[in-house]
């Protein structure tokens, strides 16, 4: 009855929330906690009660006493029991050596639990498990590896586009050695447990599905400021922290020792309406994008369970993925995971990036974009290398541009506007997504092989 419903209650808040525990007990309702000893006899009066009368623990489940019995020192039980409550009547049986009926009550809740967790996670579980044990690539021929890095900084990082649909880029060196070494030695007297948000985003606690710590790390200083600098230009997006209430979107850095890992999960917390209001004005992650900063010997790569694919890491190296659709609607093909892992220390930065901060335009190509695209495009169909032309000097004669790349056969592109700023080569950066998306919608790139340039003399 009563006495149990609380002192149950009380335990479990105990076991996966102290705070809340101690918020309940410190509120009014203390005065009719049951004490430990009441809690331990009102259980044992429901093993007693299963011994002696043989009750079903299906009875249990739903609730069914039979009539004759009394149910002391709490009165009528008449409340049905779920998973955690026969894994605390378990417990307590274990605990007063009452082995076989400690069975009883935990297989009941092993079987809920197994009923209550749904299908689809178990599935999903076991496809983590299996790209944990075989590193899988996504193989179809949408993908592409661009192998250089502009020499002028102007363009693009080596890039390699992972998967396709949903599109997951790696570009690979994005951050220096030293740069790491930065980042890792901020990070160190900051790190902590890790945590999850709960379903809404309001609680946030310590769960067995994320073994890592975390330290987030102070924006106000020139390497944070420069990586959040270049990836925005990269992705378009915006990743500067708007105010203090969204600190928790600051700059993280992971790490994670033999055993870490993140189990299958979204990084975006669900509707609008759902977010918590200390996000509401930022909005949910539009896009997440992780920087390697160190991998483990064996073990932690980064999968997408339902694609199936595992992210090839490499210390240097960055992962960019959206989680939302176009019209902000999860994409559900983004459920990931971190494998455990086995020996070594990974480490890893996570930079997220918040709709309402964002440039939503990125969608939708706008015109002054579509010069750019045009651009990228043939950067990408000169493997990157532009003969030592640099974008700028082939945005003012485009035609030559676009004779070094013999392409395009896009349809689609409007003219080109005029306001590009020819003074700010970083808008080069920004769309190698949209350009992407571009080539592989509009553009025969594959069947129309880039003609090799001439070579200067
Ligand atoms: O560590 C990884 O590979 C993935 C981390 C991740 O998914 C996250 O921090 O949200
Ligand atoms: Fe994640």
């Amino acid at each position: 009855g009563k006495c149990y419903e609380q002192g149950h209650y009380a335990l479990t808040s105990f076991h996966t929330n102290k705070e809340q525990f101690i918020k309940y007990i410190d509120s009014d309702s203390r005065a009719s906690l049951p004490s430990e000893s009441a809690f331990f006899a009102s259980c044992l009066t429901l093993i007693h009660l299963q011994r002696i009368n043989n009750i079903s623990m299906e009875d249990f489940a739903q609730g069914l006493m039979p009539n004759h019995v009394e149910v002391e020192p709490c009165g009528q039980i008449s409340d049905v029991m779920n998973a955690d409550d026969f894994y605390l009547v378990g417990s307590v049986a274990f605990r007063f050596d009452f082995y076989d009926e400690s069975v009883t009550w935990l297989q009941k809740a092993e079987d809920l639990k197994m009923k209550e967790t749904q299908n689809d996670t178990a599935e999903n579980f076991d496809k983590f498990v299996q790209l944990c044990l075989n590193p899988t690539r996504a193989t179809h021929q949408d993908l592409f590896c661009l192998n250089k890095q502009m020499r002028n900084s102007y363009g693009l990082w080596k890039t390699e586009l992972l998967h396709a649909n949903p599109e997951i880029y790696l570009f690979h060196d994005f951050i220096s050695d030293s740069e790491i070494q930065r980042l890792k030695d901020m990070a160190e007297p900051q790190f902590q447990s890790s945590a999850v948000l709960d379903d809404t985003g309001g609680e946030s606690f310590f769960d067995v599905s994320r073994l890592s710590s975390t330290a987030f790390v102070n924006d106000s200083n020139d390497l944070v400021a420069s990586l959040n600098r270049r990836v925005s230009k990269l992705t378009g997006l915006q990743t500067e922290v708007l105010d203090s209430f969204s600190e928790s979107e600051s700059l993280q850095v992971l790490r994670y020792g033999p055993g870490g890992l993140y189990t299958p999960h979204y990084d975006t917390l669900g509707s609008e309406a759902d977010l918590p209001p200390y996000i509401q004005h930022t909005g949910d992650r539009i896009a997440t994008f992780i920087l390697y900063l160190d991998i483990a010997t064996a073990g932690g790569a980064t999968v997408f369970p339902l694609l199936p694919m595992s992210i090839p890491i490499q210390k240097g190296a960055a992962a960019f993925w959206f989680n939302l659709h176009p019209d902000g609607s999860l994409d559900r093909r983004t459920l990931h995971a971190a494998c455990p892992v086995i020996r070594g220390t990974k480490w890893e930065c996570v930079i997220v990036s918040n709709d309402m901060t964002s440039d939503h335009e990125m969608f939708t190509v706008g015109k002054r974009r579509t010069e750019i695209v045009r651009l990228i495009i043939c950067i990408l169909l000169t493997d990157g290398d532009l003969c030592g032309v640099s974008p700028i000097a082939l945005h003012s004669s485009r035609d030559l541009a676009c004779n070094h790349c013999r392409v395009i056969s896009i349809s689609g592109i409007p003219e080109a506007s005029s306001d590009l700023d020819a003074k700010d080569p970083y808008q080069f950066l920004m769309p190698l997504v949209v350009a992407t998306k571009w080539i592989r919608e509009h553009a025969q790139w594959r069947s129309r092989p880039c003609e090799k340039h001439p070579t200067k003399s």
